[in-house]
């Protein structure tokens, strides 16, 4: 991620700290703001505010964390211009997911998600109102409901048997799981929302992804969002334009490529095969309450490649990576999953309900690996009170979920990968629960959550059923690092590479 608040970042902020100077001396001492500094947080340094304590950590998520300890679950931290909350309690997230849920349903604006989501029309950074109702609804009903993931069955046991076939081509050798489950996710997203994809247009992902790590709220230019020469000065601005560039032309070909299909097809035939992309443009020429444009369509799609794709295969591979350092655990997933499935001799989601362990450790990797540690930034709307302090509206707030996953208050063990912690719980991840929020909670509540579970319930149940796993190099399966990258969705720094042995080879599916 960009958000590399080590030397770079300080150093740039120093350069920039010349135009701050000019700006302060222009603009009134006076700011709405000034109510924040009476909320708890570490002292401030002139021009950069705290950036100088994020130095060092790569990991936002456990830096606040850290730094929540001394000075309380709602926290005050100034980075760069910018003030934010950060939240790191059950009782504050109360507040903020469900007292205060409506008002703080916003996102605040971003150089770069601004760019990417065409001036934030896609769903994950569109402001709070009618437009984000609507679109996030035609996604709900036509791609991600429960109804609507059954249907997509076929697509997700034809892509992860693939995965399976493709590892076993490699039995014996070092494989890089990281790198095919994150294809696979992909694909299955991809062919769920747009009906199939070039590799050409799957090209465009690395691109997205590095779109969406400037996007994170966390980037210089939105730090110091007066200094309107920044994006030019850092070269975000051509990034930006370069990938823009990019992406747009492959949702040009797409949406192309629905419209001409759209043209041959009967009516009847086009019912039948109906995408998410499909709906859009139809929706689009029936003239709806929201009158969808082109650039519209474009977001609402880059956003299910975004979204859909990489936060699923984040959880795959960390509960195998979870499994393979704890192998009493993978045995008895294991066991699960071949005593299941070993009457049919292959994996499918029709015995999922009997896979009980395996929900357990999926469980367990959401509250330990949170693929977004941090939600997405919100900002609440209008002025409110929180725990007896004023907020001003336009309050950009951050909840740790990683911190509330790891509560001493709330789980035992908290930093041990004890997936049995969940067998006769009622907690779950649906956002009741704020110590185990990994989908959010409240209005923004990722609306991919049934999406998402499907498919790593069925990648892993491949993986766990026709292979055994062993380490590469000698190395034992205790070693296996665990380092996380930075980002704002928290894979593995090192890719998974794990040697596969074909236990349960591949019968034909009836
Ligand atoms: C295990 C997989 C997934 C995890 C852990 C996950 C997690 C999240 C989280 C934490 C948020 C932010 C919620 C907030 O701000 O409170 C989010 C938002 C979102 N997610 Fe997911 N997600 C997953 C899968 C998916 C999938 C498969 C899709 C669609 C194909 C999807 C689509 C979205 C969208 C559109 C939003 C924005 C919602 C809004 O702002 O209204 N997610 N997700």
């Amino acid at each position: 991620m960009e958000f590399e608040f080590p030397s770079t970042l300080i150093v740039l902020s120093f350069v920039v700290s010349m135009f701050m100077v000019a700006n302060l001396l222009r603009r009134k001492s006076t700011n709405s703001y000034s109510h924040l500094n009476l909320i708890p947080g570490p002292r401030k340094l002139p021009l950069i505010g705290n950036l100088h304590l994020l130095v060092g950590n790569s990991n936002l998520h456990l830096a606040f964390r850290d730094l929540a300890v001394k000075y309380g679950p709602l926290m005050h931290l100034q980075l760069g211009e910018v003030p934010f909350l950060i939240v790191s309690s059950v009782e504050v997230a109360n507040e903020i997911l469900k007292t205060h849920d409506t008002n703080f349903a916003n996102r605040p604006p971003m150089l770069s998600s601004g760019v990417i989501t065409y001036n934030y029309t896609d769903i994950a950074v569109a402001p709070y109102g009618e437009y984000w109702r609507y679109v996030r609804k035609i996604c709900t009903l036509e791609l991600l409901s429960v109804r609507r993931v059954k249907y997509f069955r076929p697509i997700r046991e034809e892509e992860y048997l693939n995965l399976a076939k493709g590892i076993a081509s490699n039995e014996g050798s070092p494989t890089n799981l990281s790198e095919s489950v994150y294809l696979s996710s992909f694909t299955v997203t991809a062919r769920a929302s747009i009906g199939n994809i070039t590799k050409e247009q799957g090209a465009v992902t690395s691109t997205l992804k590095e779109a969406v790590e400037l996007g994170s709220g966390f980037s210089i230019v939105d730090l110091y969002p007066s200094i309107k020469l920044l994006p030019l000065i850092t070269g975000i601005q051509f990034k930006l334009a370069r990938m823009f560039r990019q992406t747009d032309g492959v949702l040009e070909s797409i949406i192309n490529e629905h419209r001409a299909a759209k043209a041959t097809k009967t009516d009847d035939a086009m019912e039948r095969s109906e995408d998410l992309a499909d709906v859009l443009l139809k929706f689009q020429d029936e003239g709806t309450e929201v009158r969808l444009t082109t650039d519209n369509i474009k977001a609402v799609i880059m956003d299910m490649f975004i979204a859909g794709g990489e936060t699923s295969a984040t959880v795959v591979v960390w509960a195998m990576s979870e499994m393979i350092k704890n192998p009493t655990t993978l045995k008895r997933a294991q066991e699960e999953v071949r005593q299941v499935f070993d009457g049919k001799g292959y994996v499918d989601e029709a015995e999922f309900h009997k896979l009980i362990y395996l929900k357990l450790i999926i469980r367990e990797t959401l509250r330990l690996h949170p693929p977004l540690p941090l939600l997405v930034p919100r900002q609440s709307s209008e002025r409110c009170e929180i725990n007896g302090y004023e907020i001003p509206a336009k309050t950009r707030v951050i909840i740790n979920v990683w911190a509330l996953g790891r509560d001493p208050k709330y789980w035992n063990d908290a930093d041990e990968f004890k997936p049995e912690r969940f067998m006769d719980s009622s907690v779950d991840y649906k956002g009741n629960n704020l110590e185990f929020i990994p989908f959010g909670a409240g209005r923004r509540i990722c609306p991919g959550m049934t999406f998402g579970v499907a498919n790593v319930e069925l990648a892993l149940a491949m993986l766990l059923y026709h292979f055994d796993w062993e380490m590469p190099n000698g190395i034992k399966n205790e070693e296996l690092d665990m380092t996380e990258a930075t980002g704002i969705t928290v894979k593995r720094k090192h890719d998974l590479l794990l040697i596969p042995i074909v236990k349960r080879p591949f019968k034909q599916v009836k």
